[in-house]
């Protein structure tokens, strides 16, 4: 009999995304060819930072630019879940863009549109610094209620 397969293995299979959603481990999935970090990286740093990720605010100055940040409430949030606007620690950042880039997969990531994303995001991976990662997605601060 075949010993079960421990993970890190090499011969196991590319962990899927429903593996991820149903919280079998830290799986990871393939992510398409031009959708690594570095890839985001340099996304960021052109299209981003001249405000071209993010979706419904039409807004010459990139959000993530403008001080004070834009106050965003529970209303204007789910008035645009379809441009994958999520919150985190009370900030409202626009996922679309960043969706085929996620290592955890898009489907996981699709679930936070219009909500408040903070306990799935530490649930999953407290440490990751999606301050910077999500830099020039930034909308504003949530400052609706806490029910979404
Ligand atoms: C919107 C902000 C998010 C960003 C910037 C982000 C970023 C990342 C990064 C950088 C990784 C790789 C982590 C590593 O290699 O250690 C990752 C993996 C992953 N993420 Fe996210 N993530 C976000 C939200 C979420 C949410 C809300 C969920 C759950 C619903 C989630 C689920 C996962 C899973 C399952 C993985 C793969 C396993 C892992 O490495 O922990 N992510 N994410």
């Amino acid at each position: 009999m075949l010993p079960p397969r421990q993970p890190g293995c090499s011969t196991l299979a590319p962990p899927s995304e429903s593996d991820a959603l149903k919280g079998r481990g830290r799986a990871k999935v393939a992510l398409k060819p031009g959708h690594g970090p570095l890839d985001w990286h340099q996304l960021q740093q052109d299209k981003g930072m001249k405000g071209e990720l993010v979706y419904g605010v039409g807004s010459p100055i990139p959000p993530f630019r403008m001080q004070p940040p834009l106050r965003v409430n529970k209303e204007i949030l789910l008035a645009n879940k379809d441009n994958f606007w999520c919150v985190i620690n009370r900030k409202v950042y626009c996922i679309k863009a960043y969706l085929s880039f996620h290592p955890g997969g898009e489907v996981i990531l699709k679930q936070c549109a219009g909500k408040d994303a903070t306990v799935l995001f530490n649930k999953y991976h407290r440490w990751v610094n999606y301050e910077k990662l999500l830099e020039t997605c930034f909308i504003g601060m949530y400052v609706g209620s806490a029910d979404v």
